[in-house]
């Protein structure tokens, strides 16, 4: 069998990986890059993930009540597989023109320490290295329901494929991917019905925050069924029933596809981490310190697959950690991390960074609190002018220091308001400054100068 000896091997081409795999090789370190399908060079994020479905979330808004469902849906998934395709050869050719990067296509799977064997189709390679990054990622975690591998079920990566476009959808769980496709699929024309086991929709947001996202959702025409869980799948081609349980409406639900949008587990079954001395958690996550050592020596483990939160920035961050330990001082950890922002991509965009008032109030912390509609926001006139006037904008502020704890931002622009928020926050800017800022205008930052004059003592 051949045999290939590097300085670093990356198993899994996802973010933190091929930055690290780049990076590395341009330092003059000799690096091999394994990855086990020719459709996901470049990782999750640009194939399946975070910049196909927000492409599809931008065609699904553009989308008037007039245009066919079908059509519309067909163009925008053309247009989604053409933007994928560019971004995987520019991402392979980005590696590929790195003299010290060596791109192997297979499956890697430990064979002793730091020793894997790739296997593709019937070929086989031995590769052993000083140092090791496993990058392997997560996949979807079907529910334990009868029926949820059937006919009509779908996840995340096949329903952006769907043919024939659902007229009605179930989507059950209402996190990220849940509330993505619910408002991207019922702005294509689908009926979408979101099954939501909790009494509410997202419990640990403000309730007000909550109360308006599920709003929006429901006037983009989104029927939500809370404190109901699927129970079974039953097959009745061309249909397929969802069986219900729980304390809320129970009734049947008959749908033309169903999307399982329960969470993800990681990719650790096939590398047989245990020749390797690799530890994971109850959950099949690769346990890490924080600096992201597994409990094997030289081995690492960054992305989604280490059980930290799962966004690509964090699989990026999980570069610069593993960059400090091999070439540079080391000090990096996960821990330097402050202030971390989210965003679900639904319309408009829901951000949220630090803490709300209700982790606030649980806290016992002293603070100030504002919460503002959007539409009641005179002095920020943007959601008028692109016709998005849903939602809110709430900020958590330390009594004394008048350090900004958090913000909430529901409203048009907030994945870019928000890290202008996080990087406040990181760098000490106070409320007072933000309030007073000079921003411009028409803009959604504005809403700072108002939102933020509005604070009070939590009640
Ligand atoms: C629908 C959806 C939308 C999302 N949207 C966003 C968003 O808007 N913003 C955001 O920040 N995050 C988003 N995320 C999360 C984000 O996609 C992930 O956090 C990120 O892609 C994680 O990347 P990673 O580095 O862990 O690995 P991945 O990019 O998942 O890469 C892992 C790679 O390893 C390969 N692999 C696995 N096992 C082996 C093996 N044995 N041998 C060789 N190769 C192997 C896989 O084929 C894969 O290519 C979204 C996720 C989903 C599902
Ligand atoms: N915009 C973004 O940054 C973005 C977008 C999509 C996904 N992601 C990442 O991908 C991860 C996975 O997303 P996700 O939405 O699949 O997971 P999630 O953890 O965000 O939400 C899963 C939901 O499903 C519910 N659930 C779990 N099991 C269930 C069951 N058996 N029956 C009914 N409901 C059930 C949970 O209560 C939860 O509400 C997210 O945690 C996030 O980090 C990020």
């Amino acid at each position: 069998m051949e045999q290939l000896q590097v300085d670093v091997l990356v198993i899994g081409w996802g973010k933190g990986g091929k930055t690290l795999a780049g990076a590395l090789g341009r330092a003059g370190r000799s690096v091999a890059v394994v990855e086990r399908s020719n459709r996901m060079y470049g990782g999750s994020c640009i194939n399946i993930a975070c910049v196909p479905t927000k492409a599809l979330v931008h065609r699904a808004e553009q989308r008037r009540f007039a245009d066919d469902a079908q059509a519309w849906f067909d163009a925008a998934v053309q247009e989604r597989d053409d933007l994928t395709g560019r971004l995987r050869a520019r991402n392979h050719a980005m590696l590929k023109e790195v003299d010290a990067v060596t791109l192997i296509d297979g499956a890697a799977r430990f064979v002793g320490p730091r020793e894997v064997e790739v296997t593709a189709g019937g070929e086989r390679l031995r590769v052993s290295a000083e140092t090791v990054v496993l990058n392997t990622g997560t996949e979807p975690a079907r529910p334990p329901v009868p029926g949820a591998d059937g006919p009509h079920v779908y996840d995340s990566t096949s329903l952006q494929h769907v043919s024939p476009f659902p007229r009605r959808l179930v989507v059950v769980g209402g996190g990220f991917v849940g509330l993505e496709f619910a408002g991207m699929f019922a702005r294509f024309g689908s009926q979408v019905t979101v099954l939501n086991r909790g009494e509410r929709l997202l419990p640990e947001e403000d309730a007000d925050a909550a109360a308006a996202v599920e709003q929006s959702l429901v006037d983009t025409g989104v029927t939500f069924r809370h404190g109901t869980s699927a129970t079974a799948f039953v097959d009745a081609r061309p249909t397929v029933v969802v069986q219900v349980d729980g304390p809320g409406d129970a009734t049947d639900l008959e749908a033309d596809a169903v999307l399982c949008a329960t969470g993800r587990r990681p990719v650790t079954a096939d590398l047989d981490l245990s020749a390797a001395g690799v530890d994971t958690d109850e959950r099949g996550y690769i346990v890490v310190d924080d600096h992201l050592r597994t409990s094997a020596d030289g081995v690492y483990a960054v992305g989604d697959v280490n059980g930290g939160p799962q966004f690509t920035y964090i699989s990026l961050d999980d570069h610069r950690v593993v960059l400090s330990a091999l070439i540079g001082d080391g000090s990096r950890t996960t821990k330097d991390r402050v202030a971390v922002p989210r965003t679900t991509f639904i319309t408009p965009p829901f951000a949220r960074v630090g803490i709300n008032a209700t982790q606030a109030r649980d806290q016992g912390r002293a603070v100030l609190v504002t919460s503002k509609p959007v539409a009641d926001i005179a002095a920020m006139p943007r959601p008028k002018i692109v016709e998005e006037t849903h939602g809110l904008i709430g900020f958590v502020v330390d009594a004394e220091s008048d350090e900004v704890l958090g913000a909430t931002l529901f409203c048009t622009d907030a994945q870019e308001l928000v890290n202008l928020v996080a990087l406040a926050m990181r760098a000490g800017v106070t409320a007072s400054r933000l309030r007073d800022g000079i921003w411009t205008h028409p803009s959604t930052t504005e809403a700072l100068n108002e939102v933020l004059a509005g604070l009070r003592p939590l009640a």
